[in-house]
């Protein structure tokens, strides 16, 4: 072992040590639009590569069952009333039956992983490999990190039934709005957003009202895809409520599906 975290970094599921250690992250390198030109001539092997990521996530993920992704500031500390809310949403996720899956970082990521893992449920980190060295946090029993951040963001709505958005920065923010867009546009359907912590939110939800709305940026029925509750019990009804929802409409796709199939055998005979 390196005594310096500093002289180590995950790349994905590599592990560079000392010298060996590359200069930037694999999703800086693919953005950057500078420097020679033979980048041009590798992206065709880069693409298997991020095949490969999709293949490794799908392959954890999907046999998984039903979860819930929690996202949430890096940067906030235990001791702090949201940390004590990522902990206590965790639990309850995970007594309710449901996988708890966050980007496996530290701050309310760890605090929803702590929560969810001490309260005997799964405990799931979805890592991201970023320019300075960080680990998964103690608190998942299943964990991959990924190079990119889009094929992580892929693994967050495909294997999760819901959203919980605990306060954050930028990476939160683009979590929930990416979440709300893919409901907006109808590329997923009956996928709650939670946002807790009312205080927080509530500035940004009044924005939503006052000047999207207003302005005709959004549909008047569009602040609705957001929940707003400080409460855990509320927040897991929200939850178990879309998810009977869509179970229904599975259930009742599949009976008409198979009475047209019934309808198709009758006219063959
Ligand atoms: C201390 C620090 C900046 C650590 C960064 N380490 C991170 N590890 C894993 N996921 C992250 C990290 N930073 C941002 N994210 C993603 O963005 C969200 C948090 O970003 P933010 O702190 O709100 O903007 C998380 O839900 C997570 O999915």
């Amino acid at each position: 072992m390196t005594d310096s975290r500093s002289e180590e970094r995950q790349a994905g599921p590599l592990t560079y040590r000392g010298k060996a250690v590359p200069k930037g992250t694999t999703d800086q390198r693919l953005l950057d639009r500078r420097g020679p030109s033979d980048w041009v001539h590798t992206d065709p092997w880069r693409v298997l590569r991020i095949q490969s990521e999709f293949v490794e996530g799908f392959g954890m993920l999907s046999e998984v069952g039903r979860a819930v992704c929690v996202f949430g500031s890096a940067r906030i500390k235990p001791g702090n009333p949201y940390y004590e809310l990522g902990e206590t949403i965790g639990e309850r996720i995970a007594q309710a039956g449901y996988t708890v899956i966050t980007g496996g970082g530290p701050g309310l990521m760890e605090a929803a992983n702590k929560g969810a893992s001490e309260a005997g449920g799964t405990s799931i980190g979805l890592g991201i490999e970023l320019p300075f060295e960080q680990a998964l946090n103690d608190h998942i029993n299943m964990g991959v990190t990924f190079r990119y951040f889009f094929v992580r963001k892929t693994m967050f709505v495909k294997y999760s039934q819901a959203f919980v958005v605990l306060p954050g920065g930028f990476g939160t923010l683009d979590e929930l709005f990416e979440a709300i867009t893919l409901v907006q546009t109808g590329k997923v359907t009956r996928f709650p957003v939670i946002l807790m912590g009312t205080e927080f939110w509530a500035g940004l939800v009044d924005w939503i009202h006052e000047r999207l709305l207003t302005e005709g940026l959004i549909s008047p029925h569009d602040p609705d895809l957001l929940h707003l509750t400080d409460d855990p019990d509320e927040a897991v009804e929200i939850i178990r409520g879309a998810h009977a929802q869509l179970e229904q409409a599975i259930e009742e796709e599949e009976a008409v599906a198979g009475l047209e199939e019934a309808l198709h055998e009758a006219e063959r005979t």
